[in-house]
């Protein structure tokens, strides 16, 4: 079986496919397209989210692959997730998602972070305080919205559920309460930032972790990075190549963003490292480590602390 595509099974006893397409940020008027490419491609995997203002078009390249005859809505796994102005309304986020996205269930629905927005804030995403900070509701558990979430399995509207953004120190505050056990905890992920604690704890817990910004988000630095460089062009391959199978070697499935049809099908072009890379690989991260230089590319100002080591 091509390394691309590879499943991981879900404490659900569902399997997600290894490689899923990125869509944040993906501009209207091309998202569409890069949804359909890539599942024409052979992705079986979408993630996107409600912030996103994407779901629509995400939607509209799901049914044109569906159109083609060639694949069924059971083949594909698509994720998307609770905004943090929809805490308090998670059923009808939802439903507002499935409506954006034609669809009537979603594989997995995440809670995108564990952080509560104003709800009656002075915009529906993005609420803001007169001082510029984000009005975010702090009498609102994160722990509140996951049994919320939990509702939502009753419902056929999901198949599964999970978190986003979660650390280990929120995960400890979560599980206890939880009657089910998040399926999927998306975090940033790539050689620059391993998240080693976290990566360690979910797999203890039975919770799979999908890799995001795997490439280093807009702008990366990490396709020059030169153990990065050094391992592709050991395999012939190009730094997307390592990057990405990094994921699938851990066990992690992992969701390259591209809207640039070449480069959506480069991304499915992983392979299985070897020792030797993996070792090249650690030692990129260990020498991060030791001098502090963890990179974090997504660090919205929410003015939280979440328990990221590299960040408190
Ligand atoms: N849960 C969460 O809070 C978050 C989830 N995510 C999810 O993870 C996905 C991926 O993360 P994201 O931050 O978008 O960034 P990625 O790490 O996927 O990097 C995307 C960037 O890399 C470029 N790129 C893609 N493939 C290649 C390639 N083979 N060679 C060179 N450049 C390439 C893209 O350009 P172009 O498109 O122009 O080709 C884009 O600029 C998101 O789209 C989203 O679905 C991301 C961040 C946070
Ligand atoms: O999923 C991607 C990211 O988490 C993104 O949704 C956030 O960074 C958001 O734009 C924000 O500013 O809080």
């Amino acid at each position: 079986m091509a390394v691309a595509d590879v499943k991981f099974k879900l404490n659900t006893g569902a399997e997600i496919p290894a490689v899923g397409l990125g869509t944040w940020q993906s501009a209207p008027g091309e998202v569409e397209k890069a949804v359909s490419h890539a599942i024409a491609v052979g992705y079986r995997h979408i993630d996107t989210a409600f912030c996103y203002q994407n779901e629509h078009e995400v939607g509209q390249g799901i049914k044109e692959a569906l159109a083609s005859g060639k694949v069924k809505r059971e083949d594909l796994f698509v994720t998307t997730k609770l905004w943090c102005s929809y805490h308090t309304r998670v059923e009808e986020a939802l439903d507002a998602s499935l409506k954006n996205l034609g669809l009537d269930y979603i594989d997995l629905y995440l809670m995108h972070w564990p952080v509560a927005f104003n709800p009656n804030g002075n915009h529906p995403l993005f609420p803001k305080l007169p001082d510029g900070s984000r009005d975010i509701d702090h009498s609102h558990s994160h722990v509140t919205t996951w049994k919320n979430m939990e509702k939502l399995l009753g419902t056929g509207k999901v198949k599964a559920i999970g978190v986003s953004n979660y650390s280990k120190l929120y995960l400890e505050q979560l599980l206890p309460h939880a009657t089910v056990v998040p399926a999927v905890n998306q975090i940033e992920n790539h050689p620059a930032l391993p998240q080693q604690e976290i990566v360690d704890f979910c797999k203890e817990k039975g919770i799979h972790i999908t890799a995001y910004s795997p490439l280093g988000s807009t702008g990366s630095p990490l396709f020059t990075a030169e153990p990065i460089v050094e391992v592709a062009k050991k395999r012939g391959v190009g730094s997307a190549t390592v990057l990405l199978s990094w994921h699938i070697a851990r066990g992690s499935s992992v969701l390259p963003k591209s809207v640039t049809p070449s480069r959506i099908e480069e991304n499915r072009n992983l392979i299985k490292l070897d020792e030797s890379d993996m070792a090249t690989i650690a030692k990129y991260t260990d020498d991060l480590a030791a001098k502090k230089a963890f990179q974090r590319f997504v660090y919205p100002p929410f003015g939280i602390n979440f328990g990221f080591p590299d960040k408190s």
